[in-house]
């Protein structure tokens, strides 16, 4: 960072102190020999805060000496109360238990709201050079240079920038000027992330407020009036969850407990393992964590904010690997790294840096060029991990990352996990395996029903449920699964679920509780306000996202050779089949003396066409929703737009719809001779239809694909849509009633009415004779209206077509919205 900070000024005294700034009322408190107690209550402080600082609990801390320096303890420590508003340290707050050792010239905080907190910082003058405190802060008042640019890398020269380094913050994301009447005005410079200001992304620019925060990135800045300052540098996230409870009714109508009162506290820099039996709810817990679950009461909070309330402006600070791979097996490893940047990082990243530093971090920069498909289940998952890693998540979710992992890649990757926690990380994962979660910093072991039943150090698990008769020196702290088998004990559910009581019930009132979640626990800011509707729009253009999406999906459709041959070789193969039994025929032309059969033999052949182009346009489409589903959801909760994604779906398969049409044009015109149209020459009109028939087909197919839930199920629905299509044709059977009005529901309905309109298939009836009457030629060929050989009638079939496509289009696109958790 640069600029001219206001740095703290040296003070003649040799007694160690606390400085405590309450937003610029500064208090400098000495600190004595032995015990000192911090707070508002006269009768126990003997280091007392103004009355009228509510932030400071009447408890607030306790300040022991040790040695030459002084332990902070949070709270009442000789009755073992914690604070209300808590102390943290860089987002961890400060326990009664262990406390934390003072560091010269480090800065603590009281409470978490940077409008209202005030930073405690310990000063020893014994020890010599003061360190920097960590508040940095940016004068405002009689600055020369304008604007202030604030960014990950603005302008080197200027002494008004400040510089935000972290991947999420574009180069120069916001600046900020004087608007001429005394205050100032901040202006997003065009930001992938978005500027936030008291949780709500702003449009251009916004007037400030005194004491508004300032939300870039990971950053959070508080606006004074007169400076800047940087509230939370060291980029670090914190999670208390608050009661969360989710109950269902079942299908007799009971109430089923899936969340049962649970609380937790992730610290900064954790490693944290969710085990328990299968159904405990430990990937319910994991969402509900993360926001992405429905819970029927309680909060989580991240660095004090309400999670849900505020998902746009962590929304590129949490990561998240579900169980299913979120990547896609056709790219090479680099491949998925980059098209993962270009839709989350601002566009002006070092992209091929970024990329270098992430396979340096999970260990496959010798995998760079392979495809994700030749990768070992280990690998994979380190790619998805990969994937996460880009944008530099402080907070950072897997569900079973170990999950058909041998042994040995299982402690590869908790190892793995453990160095991104070393790294300031705070990282959750739900596990099976238990062998190595011993490197955890806390495991929470859930029972039946979503109860918490312990949560803590692993070392201290096995006592707690007893089962622990060894020493903690090694590495492997005993078995495990004794507590699954614990928590499982019972001859039915009911019994099951009274033992979980039991030790869920035992844990709320053990010292385990009350060290690892009670007095760690803090409380989330009161009343805040949410961000606006307007914070979800997406950080990247639509435009540009259409055009990354549409290459990645060109990419993948295009590396399936095989898949990509059948495609589009499949129409014009079927089609030269039909040539051979109609080889010394000529079913289209129109000829001046119709034989009796030609007009049936003309309509049997355009259906053909038509079902041909309908079953390849359905088989075209109907798994690619469905079939990256979890890449999908993933992405969406990002930033990928629901528009440009579902278009590039349509542009791609819209293109191949256009090379399939052009190879079975390529082929009826080559193979059948062509009918004499009054309207518009054969071959274009039947290039038409035949487009917009594939195209309404693929459409259709899409909106299939977003309605099912497994590829499977697409492939079922398949027939059950082709079939109506034969049935309600009208070429098959005279469709009359409730049947003619099904029709115009189908797409061969119409494909056919144009292609019979553009063969002028009427024309094709046999003459009536006193031997062959209007009621026999009624039998086998009936002229109808469908096939007018009219402008109007073309256009009527063509125009339905396009509705259909617009329609099925429009309902897929709703059907994904509903799938939207924010
Ligand atoms: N939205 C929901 N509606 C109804 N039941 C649900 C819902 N979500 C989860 N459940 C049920 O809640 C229970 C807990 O599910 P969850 O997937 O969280 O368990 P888990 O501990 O992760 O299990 P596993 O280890 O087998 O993955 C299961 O019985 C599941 O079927």
């Amino acid at each position: 960072m640069t600029g001219n900070y206001s740095d703290r000024t040296t003070v003649a005294n040799t007694t160690p102190y606390i400085e405590l700034d309450n937003q610029g009322r500064k208090e400098i408190l000495n600190l004595r020999d032995g015990i000192n107690c911090l707070g508002r209550d006269p009768n126990w402080a003997n280091i007392q805060t103004p009355q009228d600082w509510n932030v400071v609990s009447r408890k607030q801390a306790t300040i022991e000496q040790e040695g030459s320096g002084f332990r902070i303890y949070d709270g009442d420590r000789n009755s073992q109360k914690a604070s209300g508003n808590g102390i943290f340290l860089n987002q961890s707050r400060i326990n009664l238990t262990d406390g934390y050792l003072l560091k010269n010239g480090e800065q603590l905080h009281i409470g978490q709201d940077p409008r209202y907190q005030i930073s405690l910082t310990y000063f020893n003058p014994k020890l010599g050079e003061m360190s920097i405190p960590s508040v940095r802060k940016l004068s405002l008042k009689g600055l020369q240079n304008w604007p202030v640019e604030l960014g990950r890398s603005p302008n080197p020269h200027s002494t008004s920038s400040m510089e935000l380094d972290a991947p999420t913050v574009s180069r120069l994301h916001a600046t900020i000027n004087p608007d001429g009447k005394g205050g100032y005005i901040l202006k997003d410079s065009s930001s992938s992330n978005g500027t936030f200001v008291n949780g709500n992304r702003i449009d251009k620019s916004c007037t400030l407020n005194k004491d508004d925060t300032i939300q870039i990135g990971p950053y959070v800045l508080l606006f004074t009036g007169e400076s800047l300052e940087l509230t939370n540098a060291t980029n670090q996230i914190r999670l208390d969850a608050h009661k969360l409870n989710f109950r269902v009714k079942d299908k007799k109508g009971d109430t089923f407990t899936i969340l049962n009162d649970v609380y937790l506290v992730l610290e900064p820099g954790q490693l944290v393992a969710f085990v328990g039996g299968s159904g405990a709810g430990k990937s319910t817990l994991m969402k509900a964590l993360l926001g992405i679950a429905p819970i029927s009461s309680g909060n989580v909070y991240l660095n004090g904010d309400n999670l849900r309330k505020n998902w746009p402006i962590y929304r590129s600070q949490v990561g998240y690997v579900p169980q299913d791979d979120i990547i896609h097996r056709e790219l090479t490893v680099e491949e998925v790294l980059r098209s993962a940047c270009q839709l989350r990082l601002p566009p002006d990243t070092n992209i091929s840096k970024v990329i270098t530093n992430t396979l340096d971090q999970i260990k496959l920069s010798h995998v760079r060029n392979t495809l994700v498909s030749r990768l070992s289940g280990g690998q994979r998952k380190r790619v998805s991990i990969g994937v996460e890693l880009l944008a530099d998540p402080k907070l950072f979710f897997l569900d079973e990352p170990t999950s058909g992992l041998d042994p040995g890649l299982d402690k590869e990757m908790m190892q793995l996990l453990r160095e991104q926690a070393d790294r300031g990380r705070t990282i959750a994962l739900v596990t099976h395996a238990t062998d190595n979660i011993g490197i955890c910093d806390r495991i929470a072991f859930m029972g039946l029903g979503g109860s918490l039943c312990f949560y803590g150090p692993p070392a201290e698990a096995l006592p707690f449920f007893q089962r622990y008769a060894g020493n903690f020196e090694s590495e492997h702290f005993g078995d495990f699964a004794d507590i699954y088998i614990e928590l499982n004990k019972g001859k039915d559910k009911a019994a099951i679920t009274e033992r979980v009581a039991y030790w869920s019930e035992k844990f709320a009132n053990s010292p385990e509780y009350k060290s690892y979640i009670q007095n760690s626990l803090s409380p989330g800011k009161e009343n805040q306000q949410g961000a606006k509707s307007n914070s979800t729009k997406t950080g990247i253009s639509p435009i540009a996202q259409l055009s990354l999406l549409c290459k990645r999906y060109w990419k993948l459709v295009s590396r399936d050779t095989t898949s990509l041959i059948l495609t589009l070789l499949a129409g014009p193969i079927t089609i030269a089949l039909t040539g051979l039994p109609l080889k010394n025929e000529q079913p289209l032309s129109v000829l001046s003396e119709p034989g009796i059969t030609q007009g049936s033999l003309a309509l049997r052949l355009l259906f053909i066409f038509s079902c041909v182009a309908i079953w390849i346009g359905l088989s075209n489409s109907i798994r690619e929703i469905v079939k990256e589903s979890a890449i999908y959801f993933r992405e969406r909760l990002l930033n990928l737009g629901l528009l440009p994604y579902f278009s590039s779906k349509l542009f791609i398969r819209g293109g191949l719809a256009l090379a399939q049409t052009l190879l079975i044009t390529a082929i009826v015109l080559l193979i059948f001779d062509a009918p004499e149209s009054e309207l518009i020459p054969w071959s274009l009109g039947f290039f038409i239809t035949t487009f917009l028939t594939l195209l309404a087909s693929t459409s259709l197919s899409l909106m299939l694909s977003a309605f099912v839930k497994t590829e499977n199920e697409g492939n079922g629905i398949l027939p059950l849509i082709m079939i109506p299509q034969i049935i309600f044709s009208g070429v098959l059977f005279n469709l009359e009633g409730w049947s003619s009005k099904l029709s115009w529901l189908m797409l061969s309905r119409w494909s056919i009415g144009a292609y019979g309109s553009l063969a002028d298939v009427n024309a094709m009836a046999p003459k009536p004779n006193p031997i062959l009457t209007q009621e026999i030629i009624n039998d086998i060929f009936k002229a109808s209206d469908v096939y007018n050989p009219t402008w109007d009638n073309l256009g009527l079939n063509w125009g339905v077509l396009i509705a259909h496509t617009l329609i099925y289009a429009v309902i897929a696109l709703i059907v994904q919205r509903r799938k939207d958790i924010f």
